[in-house]
């Protein structure tokens, strides 16, 4: 006997309300109907800063390519106010208005870095927190040549908050991912045959 079948409908957004705004976030409120047509509400918050049809940030996964060396992957270590600690991260920032994935990306990477590096490719707009936030990103692959004078002696052009000093690091969950995934491709490929590509 097959079992009564529930109505479906697509799901969408009704309404979006301000709740509380300040200068970087906002809280809103959003009415939407979920798969089955229930009316339903979800607490949004979103970033102030956003431009149009763009991601709201980049994160970089950077390369330090030079001769005689494994190749790195560059990170970065900063003090996060909302997590009252130091955490690891790729390289990441804002999006400022009329700039491309592309251009944030270099310019982030020299900043948190000194590193000057070349894009090598950029990925869709892709979410970071979809049952927080309306927040999307987009990930650029750069390559630093490392043997070049531009890139033997980087230095960092952070703000106050970065050079504050704090002992406990969380890692980043991409930073986490990317090792497990490149663990998982290095050590047991066969399992999971997508990282064999
Ligand atoms: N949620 C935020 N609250 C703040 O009080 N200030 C914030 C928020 N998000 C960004 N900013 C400020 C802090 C920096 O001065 C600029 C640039 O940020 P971003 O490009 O994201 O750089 P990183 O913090 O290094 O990733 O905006």
């Amino acid at each position: 006997m097959s079992s009564p079948s529930k109505a479906t409908t697509i799901p969408h957004v009704v309404k979006e309300e301000v709740i509380a705004s300040g200068k970087w976030l906002k809280l809103e409120k959003t009415t939407y109907v979920d798969p089955v047509g229930t009316t339903r509400i979800w607490e949004t918050t979103k970033r102030t800063t956003r431009q149009t049809g763009a991601a709201d940030g980049v994160g970089i996964i950077a390369l330090l390519k030079r001769t005689l060396h494994k190749d790195c992957v560059v990170m970065v270590k900063q003090f996060r106010p909302p997590m009252d600690c130091c955490t690891l991260e790729f390289p990441a920032g804002l999006i400022d208005e009329g700039e491309s994935a592309e251009t944030a990306a270099l310019r982030e990477l020299k900043e948190e870095t000194g590193y000057k590096g070349e894009v090598v490719g950029v990925t869709p707009v892709t979410c970071l927190d979809p049952g927080l936030s309306n927040c999307t990103t987009q990930i650029v692959m750069v390559n630093i040549n490392g043997d070049d004078m531009e890139n033997t002696d980087p230095t960092q052009q952070l703000g106050e908050l970065d050079l504050m000093k704090k002992e406990k690091i969380v890692v980043d969950s991409k930073v986490y991912i990317y090792g497990m995934g490149m663990s998982q491709a290095f050590f047991k490929p066969n399992e999971l045959r997508v990282l064999k590509q």
